[in-house]
């Protein structure tokens, strides 16, 4: 073993068997590496940051041979190291190495060390408050959560309370309850509509407890630090899709783990001085706020659902009439149109980071009304965006270069247009093809917007027609056109929300998940050199 020098703690290296051939292991504290090297040609070579590291472990390897070796020589001690290793896609899974050697205080003094280097990584959580919907996507989530989640939670000695919940918002009215304070972290495993209830239940928490008034649109809201994982279970899984790459519960188990933290933005929505809800991902009117009312009729269809009432939504071709203002963010250093994405440790969410305290600063000062741009018209979609809204059915998303924590809205309109040219829209989420480069689309990064629907313009302006008071039953100047007679709703994160006048705002970071945003390229990288050892063994 090397000295220590000038105090530091000192660098572990040993000769340890793997498998039947000595490799030199070394544990760096300084650099906080793991790292394994065969000494003899082709010389492979392994490493593992100690952030990667899940659990260590002491190994009984006698079982393990059946030649009946062992017997000749002295007993052998082995540990276990579990680390993440990544796949394809940003997929991450759970590897292990086992070491060995005849000297029992050498195996115990790896185990030691690893243990304490373990210790170090305070982002870790130790305790977990588990939400099961068993009845969200393909209703496996218990079972997804038993035999993929819990296993490994226990391997990297995590204690979990685990309610399954027994009704729609049984986990929101729960976190209003439990002492949430003794958790490092809420896990919901389900989809988009139960991170929502989850997510409604610590926001509202976390405000009830700081005297916020939820009701006021103004109030600076207070930022959640108990971050939240995502195990995905249910049908469109958007919100873990486009902060992870990839829905697969063992890769969100895995960021829970090693303790990842990703800032989010929250957008809140509100009616008249009433809070209606928070949104995460979507909050899209017309086209996606019709898929939702017509496919929560279907929910027994389980997760085709959203196909079939997509494709029907897409031949009614409904368009809504309405006013939408909006406050253009003008400091942001992006926009909806870059090429770049937002990805894993991104530049303009890190520069975004000291807007929260910047927004309490400026709470209650109002924006110049000259600011303010109005746009009336008539829209197949209206849709405000968090994030990209990457999933599985649109990998670059509604907004492709949206930022997960950049304190800003892309707002989508796609104005009434023909059935073919909204076809071509659509199909542009799933090409690499830029879905903004049409006439009938605009794209604006905004802070806040209101929207009024013009049925509540009319009855609000008081308009005394009848033909239009009864505008929610038939149109008389067009009976084949594809104006819809009554209001559409909006879809917020997956939730119907039903009210044709709304304002939005947007608070910068206000939660955060156990996710660390998508990796660049981490698919095709072998970033610590896996490939080469796993070759070897
Ligand atoms: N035990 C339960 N019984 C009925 N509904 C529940 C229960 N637990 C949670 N819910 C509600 O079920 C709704 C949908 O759940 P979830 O989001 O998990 O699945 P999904 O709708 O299939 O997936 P996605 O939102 O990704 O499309 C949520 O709004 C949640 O409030
Ligand atoms: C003819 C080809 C059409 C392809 C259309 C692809 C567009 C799909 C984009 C889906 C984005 C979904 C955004 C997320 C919404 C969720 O909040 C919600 C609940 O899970 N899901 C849906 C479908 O509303
Ligand atoms: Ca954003």
């Amino acid at each position: 073993m090397e000295q220590p020098a000038g105090g530091r703690r000192p660098r572990l290296v040993s000769s340890l068997a793997l498998g039947q051939r000595a490799w030199e292991v070394t544990l760096e504290w300084e650099r906080g590496l793991l790292s394994w090297r065969d000494p003899q040609p082709p010389r492979g070579n392994c490493f593992v940051p100690a952030s990667e590291i899940i659990a260590v472990e002491e190994t009984e390897i006698e079982k393990q041979c059946s030649s009946g070796k062992w017997q000749k020589m002295a007993k052998p001690h082995a540990f276990t190291v579990y680390y993440v290793k990544r796949a394809q896609k940003h997929r991450w899974q759970c590897n292990e190495v086992t070491f060995w050697c005849v000297d029992e205080q050498l195996c115990n003094q790896w185990i030691q060390a690893l243990k304490e280097l373990l210790e170090l990584q305070k982002s870790r959580p130790k305790q977990l408050l588990v939400y099961i919907n068993p009845y969200g996507g393909k209703q496996q989530g218990k079972r997804i959560y038993e035999q993929k989640v819990a296993p490994l939670f226990s391997l990297a000695s995590i204690s979990t309370d685990v309610v399954i919940t027994e009704h729609a918002n049984h986990a929101k009215d729960n976190l209003f309850e439990v002492n949430i304070y003794k958790y490092d972290g809420i896990v919901c495993v389900g989809g988009d509509g139960m991170f929502s209830e989850v997510m409604h239940g610590l926001i509202g928490r976390i405000q009830k407890d700081s005297g916020i008034d939820q009701n006021n649109p103004k109030a600076p809201l207070v930022q959640c630090n108990i971050r939240i994982g995502i195990i995905p279970a249910g049908s469109t899984d958007c919100v873990c899709y486009a902060t992870v790459g990839v829905t697969d519960p063992v890769t969100s188990a895995l960021h829970i783990i090693v303790g990842d933290s990703q800032p989010l933005d929250v957008s809140s929505i509100h009616h008249n001085n009433t809070f209606l809800k928070y949104s995460v991902s979507l909050l899209g009117y017309g086209f996606y706020g019709d898929i939702l009312k017509d496919s929560e009729k279907k929910r027994w269809m389980g997760t085709i659902r959203y196909d079939f009432s997509g494709f029907k939504t897409f031949l009614s071709h409904h368009y809504y009439e309405g006013t939408v203002s909006f406050l253009p963010a003008k400091h942001t250093l992006g926009s909806p149109r870059d090429k770049k994405r937002c990805r894993t440790g991104c530049y303009i969410c890190r520069q975004s980071k000291q807007q929260p305290e910047e927004q309490q600063k400026n709470y209650g000062l109002e924006h110049n009304g000259d600011d303010w741009k109005v746009i009336k018209g008539k829209f197949l979609a209206i849709n405000a965006v968090n994030m990209s809204c990457a999933c599985p059915r649109s990998p670059k998303g509604l907004s492709p270069a949206a930022h997960l924590a950049d304190g800003s809205i892309d707002l989508i309109l796609v104005r009434k247009c023909s059935r073919f040219n909204f076809l071509r829209y659509l199909v542009r989420h799933t090409n690499q093809d830029d879905q903004f480069d049409f006439t009938f689309v605009e794209v604006y990064r905004i802070k806040k917007f209101q929207f009024t629907s013009k049925h509540l313009e009319d009855s609000d302006s008081g308009v005394k027609d009848v033909g239009k008071k009864r505008f929610g039953q038939f149109c008389r100047d067009h009976p084949a056109c594809c104006c819809n007679l009554s209001n559409s709703i909006w879809n917020c994160d997956g939730e119907t929300l039903d009210s044709s006048a709304i304002e939005v705002r947007v608070h910068c970071q206000l939660m955060k998940l156990f996710a660390r945003g998508i990796e660049e390229n981490s698919n095709d990288e072998a970033i610590y050199n896996q490939s080469t050892v796993e070759q070897l063994l």
